[in-house]
């Protein structure tokens, strides 16, 4: 891929846990505009990835460039969690929902746009309540919250605590907080865990329109392989933190050694994998 067209690379990445490679010389490339998604079998390293491109963690070596449409690039490793949020313009979500549960549907995406506002306020309490701007700003970011409202379909729910809505609801209404933020890069940590499959539809559907709409480039870690499969351009696998597989789903779907990873089989017996789904592995 020529690197323009990427709007996220990560090289050489490693991530070493004391003794533990998490990570181990990872590179791969997010085209931009595209679903890409990390797979692998549990323990691969896929989190440990999303929590070195968003900043949780200080990669041990290597590099993650995130270039914006206009070139200007970002070396995230080298950046702190709230410059990857507000500079880079990477917004994340979790494995396990982080939502402020007390608060209304509609704080929390008001609270996503808290950096902006506060710029707009010029960081004063004379800013907070007379200055033009920040009116505006805080306009803007009521009808952005009222715009993910609408997309996820919470908009019946907005005066709601959050940690009332239903499970799947919640999931929604994290994506709808990331993309408060005007994401250039949305990863998303597992997405479809613990939805049913209605939910797990209207989730594609959510992402496809993300994808098209905003034009906002999605890398996602999913072990629903209907869901990788169905929305993804691009499949990056991972296994015991090494790259065993990256192309689009069909090539990914046929490999043996993707298959054998998630069968857990030992490397002898890849060939057989190799000979029962009737493909060969690359020398
Ligand atoms: N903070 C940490 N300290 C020590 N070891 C860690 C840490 N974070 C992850 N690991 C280890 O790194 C390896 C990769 O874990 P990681 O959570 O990235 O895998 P994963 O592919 O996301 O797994 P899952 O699909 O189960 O979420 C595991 O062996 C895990 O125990």
């Amino acid at each position: 891929m020529a690197s323009s067209d990427a709007v996220l690379e990560v090289e050489h990445l490693t991530m070493r846990f004391g003794g533990l490679v998490a990570v181990g010389d990872l590179s791969f490339a997010c085209r931009r505009g595209d679903i890409t998604a990390l797979i692998g079998p549990n323990g691969a390293g896929k989190t440990t990835v999303f929590n070195c491109i968003t900043g949780f963690y200080r990669p041990t070596e290597g590099m993650i460039s995130l270039r914006h449409p206009s070139g200007a690039t970002h070396l995230l490793e080298r950046l702190p969690g709230h410059a990857i949020t507000w500079r880079a313009k990477v917004a994340r979500t979790f494995q396990n929902i982080r939502l402020f549960s007390g608060m209304t549907v509609l704080e929390n995406l008001l609270v996503a746009q808290h950096n902006p506002l506060m710029i707009a306020s010029g960081f004063t309490l004379a800013g907070l309540l007379g200055l033009p701007g920040f009116r505006r700003a805080e306009k803007e970011a009521v009808e952005k919250a009222a715009l993910w409202l609408e997309k996820t379909g919470l908009v019946d729910r907005a005066d709601d605590p959050a940690g009332d809505l239903p499970y799947g609801a919640q999931r929604r209404l994290e994506i709808a907080r990331a993309m408060c933020t005007d994401p250039i890069l949305l990863c998303l940590d597992e997405p479809a865990a613990g939805l049913n499959p209605r939910e797990s539809l209207e989730l594609n559907d959510l992402l496809l329109s993300i994808r098209a709409e905003q034009g906002t480039s999605i890398l996602l870690i999913e072990h629903d392989m209907s869901v990788v499969m169905e929305i993804s351009d691009h499949v990056v696998v991972l296994d015991y933190g090494v790259k065993i597989a990256d192309g689009v789903p069909a090539e990914v779907r046929s490999d043996p050694r993707v298959i054998a990873a998630y069968l857990g089989v030992e490397d002898e017996e890849v060939e057989e994998v190799e000979a029962e789904v009737g493909v060969e592995i690359p020398a």
